[in-house]
């Protein structure tokens, strides 16, 4: 199997007002398919830069990156679309949802894109409502949800076409405890599942700890990646210690140069 994502030496700086900000300044990382890493690290670390372009939301400014096997720099906009709508789902803080469109069809919209007929559409954003605890909502508008039960209409749409890879930003950021660990849950339990890899970017330690590798983000660096041992590193659960640093930039580095 391909590895999910790989990147390599990755850099993006944003011009602003005549001065060039580096946001990233080199970072190489592999993400292996069913992995579930937290990216971890200070305000303005680069965190999101990295998701942005993990996810070909955003060109880096160098380097490379490697969706399940396929080098993204060559492809243009319309083909590299076609790579993300395939291969990965996202999460956001905000949700991001359509408010006036219902639950069925927020998670349909994916296959909207994808040129997926309209039964077969229905059908598959129906199970992914269900697989997030929804399937009494399916009709329900995101105005008329909780914020909980939004994100998990967000989940549903992540990966209603079946990616590899799940990046999720802060995505119990706007939650209270309640639906914060609720979100996690589904999260823990899709990964185990259906095997998608999870990688989200957060700033609570109890979130992180949902994760089997954190990558910490300092200066536009990987300062420290590690990966912890089964069942993360929740407290009180066997397996939790750390097993030390993992090399970010893996051993076949080379092959994308
Ligand atoms: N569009 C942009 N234009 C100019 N500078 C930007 C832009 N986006 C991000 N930056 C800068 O790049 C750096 C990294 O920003 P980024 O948003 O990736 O950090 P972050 O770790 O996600 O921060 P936070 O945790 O606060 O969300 C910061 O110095 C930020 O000000």
């Amino acid at each position: 199997m391909n590895t999910a994502l790989e990147a390599v030496d990755l850099k993006r700086s944003y011009q602003l007002e005549g001065l060039s900000v580096e946001a990233l300044r080199g970072v190489s990382l592999r993400i292996e398919p069913g992995e579930f890493v937290a990216i971890i690290g200070p305000s303005g670390s680069g965190k999101s830069t990295l998701m942005h372009l993990l996810g070909c939301l955003d060109r880096p400014t160098s380097g490379a990156l490697r969706v399940n096997g396929v080098e993204m720099s060559g492809l243009s906009d319309t083909s590299l679309a076609e790579l993300r709508n395939r291969t990965i789902g996202f999460v956001f803080q905000s949700f991001h949802l359509l408010g006036r469109t219902s639950a069925l069809d927020n998670v349909a919209l994916p296959l909207v894109y994808r040129g997926t007929g309209k039964a077969e559409r229905r059908a598959r954003a129906r199970r992914a409502l269900e697989a997030v605890g929804l399937g009494h909502r399916l009709d329900h508008r995101p105005s008329q949800m909780s914020g909980g039960e939004q994100q998990r209409v967000a989940i549903a749409r992540a990966l209603v076409g079946e990616p590899s890879v799940l990046l999720a930003d802060e995505p119990t950021g706007n939650l209270d405890t309640r639906n914060g660990d609720e979100v996690m849950a589904i999260l823990d339990r899709l990964n185990a599942e259906s095997g998608v890899a999870i990688v989200l970017v957060t700033h609570e330690p109890e979130v992180a700890a949902h994760a089997r590798r954190q990558i910490h983000v300092r200066d536009g660096l990987i300062e420290l990646d590690t990966a912890l041992g089964d069942g993360g590193g929740r407290s009180g659960e066997a397996g939790g210690s750390e097993v030390g640093p993992v090399d970010p930039r893996g051993p076949d580095e080379g092959e994308l140069r």
